[in-house]
């Protein structure tokens, strides 16, 4: 007997609840992506110090042998794994990662990444990168290398919205001289190419994977190509849930989203939820 009262929690909204109904109904078609930086892990000032919520992954390896699961990261797909140690994990034997927006994978059932080769504008502007930010005054900004992409953080910044400002401009000035797309998110600008976002990921798994519902959880603007693709897999008939990962840093997902969670410990205490809607 379905737990109607427990569906409608999890699912934050009628859509939602309906999205949480057919994934209790049908959980071998359905399947949970979610981001990992501000998702699973929560917001820390070292990026290389991320790491996955242990009540979250916990809720993960319970959920992994019934459900279909993805991480959709801005991570290179290996950072993603090494930093939640993903490859560990009982549970998580069927996991795939999807990395920088989609473009790279992991897939935990045969332990194989596919990465493919870095465009050369990338490298091209990561080579001028620190001659830019000496002109602008703040040559002492995080820089990511990400192969692929270079992401400019200002998060340990004595000013963190102020040297956004300053950067954003220059910055993606540059990255459209040389066809490169600028993607904005927490105290971050990402410099990468263009042509592939998480709804473009989320698209090919749900298509993949023959999947009949979906949930999928965010919290950065990166993120709302993923949302778009849930609603409108909604309207042509698949139910699906959007969660937002609440923080006070950024705001545009929390009036998109069927469902609110408060941060990533709100996102773990959702999983462990539905991970005993599940009986698991
Ligand atoms: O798609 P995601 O998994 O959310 O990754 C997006 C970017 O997240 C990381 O930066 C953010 O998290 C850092 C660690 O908590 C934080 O210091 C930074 O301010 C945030 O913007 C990561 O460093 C990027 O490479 C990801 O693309």
């Amino acid at each position: 007997m379905p737990d109607t009262a427990r569906i409608s929690e999890l699912g934050g909204d009628p859509d939602g609840a309906r999205a949480v109904a057919a994934m209790v109904a049908d959980p071998t078609h359905s399947l949970l992506a979610l981001d990992f930086d501000g998702v699973l892990s929560p917001i820390v000032p070292d990026p290389e110090q991320a790491y996955a919520l242990p009540a979250a992954v916990d809720a993960l390896t319970r959920l992994g042998p019934v459900l279909q699961l993805a991480v959709i990261t801005g991570r290179p797909v290996r950072t993603a794994v090494r930093l939640g140690e993903l490859d560990r994990r009982e549970g998580l034997e069927r996991l795939v990662v999807l990395g920088q927006y989609g473009v790279e994978r992991w897939e935990a059932a045969t332990g194989e990444y596919d990465e493919p080769p870095v465009p050369e504008g990338v490298r091209e502007f990561f080579d001028e990168l620190p001659g830019l930010l000496v002109r602008l005054g703040l040559a002492s900004l995080h820089v990511e290398d990400k192969g692929r992409a270079v992401a400019v953080h200002t998060r340990r910044a004595d000013d963190p919205a102020g040297a956004l400002r300053t950067i954003t401009e220059p910055i993606s000035q540059r990255a459209a001289e040389l066809g490169l797309h600028v993607e904005p998110g927490k105290n971050v600008l990402e410099v990468r190419s263009p042509g592939q976002d998480k709804g473009a990921a989320l698209r090919v798994l749900v298509g993949e994977k023959r999947i009949r519902a979906v949930a999928y959880a965010g919290d950065d603007l990166g993120d709302l190509p993923a949302f778009d693709v849930v609603d409108s897999l909604r309207e042509l008939g698949t139910p699906g849930l959007t969660i937002c990962s609440a923080s006070v840093e950024q705001q545009a997902l929390a009036d998109r989203a069927n469902l609110i969670c408060d941060g990533p410990e709100g996102v773990a205490e959702w999983l462990a939820g539905l991970a005993g809607l599940l009986g698991r």
